[in-house]
């Protein structure tokens, strides 16, 4: 609906509510407007109170900070995640005892309901503080058994080669300037693992999906892979290395078309400090919330071309066979500006890594009893998840 409406309006449209209600959004998907919030006024377009206060379980971490909160948090975490995360995947996601995943986004509800909910402990909000209870405690484990590793390795004077990213903000805080007490790595860790984990595996379900609707791609796909084996190595059951992916220009178009369809960030938020007039030409005021819909900055034909609705890797590939690089305001997958996500190349081989392993390995056959949709969440996850039916490509 959004994008059909994003569509008929130029790529923006104005929504407001009755003055009790506080509804007053700026809904676009102009690639101007987005460039203009995101990185040329970018000062007066912080996140804003109200994003903070609906993931206020991520606490003061660098997801839901902005002004100084967020730039301090912005410059460790760079370093830490450039140096020492490229090549561990040393994010974990937190299961609780029943193998579920405990994080839990919350959508808008009105305010003074949760309030009063939260108080009572009912509910929506009783289940969400019972599930905040499970993720503080392991957080709680973690940070209490990296502490003791770190000062035994101290003790020691032990020197390991590459870390985790939470070994390096507990020793390494003097340099950073940052207070790493518990309340922050906590908060620290569930930033990372919320912004890490969820994004990646929802891209490659869709990724997943989208390559087995298209058997062409598919089968590209496979002879870039074959390209890389080294020649005389017989046909088997292998994984493919760092070295071996970072190059796969044919599976690094069909990831970024898979993300250009299914961001799984549908939606960036903005609120303005100052009045200000988007290049779109919508006044805007420090109550007006400004949603870029991503989802539908992807499905523009003003922007990606008559074909926008296709899955086709070849977008993405220049004629000299390499890599188009789109800019951010444009391709907004991965937001934009200063606040672009810190994890884009590492995710990149991530799922170029899983993504071989999958399809070379295997053939991967979806079935069609229950629909792949999109579920209305903050993160765009498939409704019931990718039912699929695996069999072994080699032995
Ligand atoms: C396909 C995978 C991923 C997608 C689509 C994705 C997307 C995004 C988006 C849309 C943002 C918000 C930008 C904004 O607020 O304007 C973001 C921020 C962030 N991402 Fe990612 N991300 C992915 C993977 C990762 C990974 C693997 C890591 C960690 C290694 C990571 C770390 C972060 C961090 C720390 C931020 C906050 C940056 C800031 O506010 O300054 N992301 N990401």
């Amino acid at each position: 609906w959004s994008t059909e409406t994003l569509e008929s309006c130029k790529g923006t449209f104005v929504l407001e509510g009755p003055w009790f209600a506080m509804m007053n959004w700026v809904m676009t998907c102009d690639p101007a407007n987005a460039h203009y919030v995101m990185s040329s006024n970018f000062d007066n377009f912080p996140k804003g109170p109200e994003f903070k206060q609906m993931f206020d379980g991520l606490g003061d971490g660098i997801f839901n900070s902005d002004m100084d909160l967020w730039k301090n948090q912005r410059i460790a975490a760079q370093g830490f995640i450039r140096h020492h995360l490229f090549h561990q995947f040393l994010l974990r996601t937190i299961r609780d005892k029943d193998g579920e995943q405990a994080i839990f986004y919350r959508l808008v509800r009105p305010r003074s309901f949760t309030k009063l909910q939260k108080w009572l402990n009912i509910g929506q909000e009783g289940k969400y503080k019972k599930a905040w209870k499970v993720v503080d405690d392991v957080l709680a484990e973690y940070i209490c058994q990296k502490r003791k590793e770190v000062n035994k390795l101290n003790q020691e004077l032990v020197s390991v080669d590459g870390v985790d990213l939470l070994t390096s903000y507990i020793t390494e805080k003097e340099s950073t300037g940052l207070k790493c007490d518990d309340k922050f790595l906590r908060d620290t860790a569930l930033n990372m693992i919320t912004a890490a984990t969820d994004t990646t595996s929802t891209a490659l379900t869709w990724f997943t999906w989208l390559v087995s609707k298209h058997p062409i791609v598919e089968n590209k796909i496979i002879e870039e892979l074959e390209s890389k084996i080294p020649i005389g190595e017989i046909k088997r059951r292998r994984l493919f290395n760092v070295d071996e992916v970072k190059n796969l220009v044919y599976l690094h178009g069909a990831l970024c078309e898979a993300l250009r369809l299914y961001p799984p960030v549908p939606f960036n938020h903005k609120e303005p400090v100052k009045p200000d007039i988007l290049p779109s030409g919508h006044p805007v005021h420090p109550k007006t919330k400004i949603l870029l819909s991503v989802y539908s900055m992807g499905r523009m034909k003003s922007i990606w071309g008559e074909d926008c609705y296709e899955f086709k890797p070849e977008r993405w590939i220049n004629e000299r066979g390499e890599i188009k690089h789109e800019p951010s305001y444009k391709f907004l997958s991965f937001g934009g500006g200063p606040r672009i996500c810190l994890g884009k190349e590492t995710s990149f081989i991530q799922m170029k890594a899983v993504a071989s392993a999958l399809i070379y390995n295997n053939r991967i056959h979806v079935m069609e009893e229950t629909p792949v949709v999109p579920a209305v969440s903050v993160v765009l996850h498939t409704e019931n998840g990718l039912m699929t039916r695996i069999s072994k490509r080699w032995e």
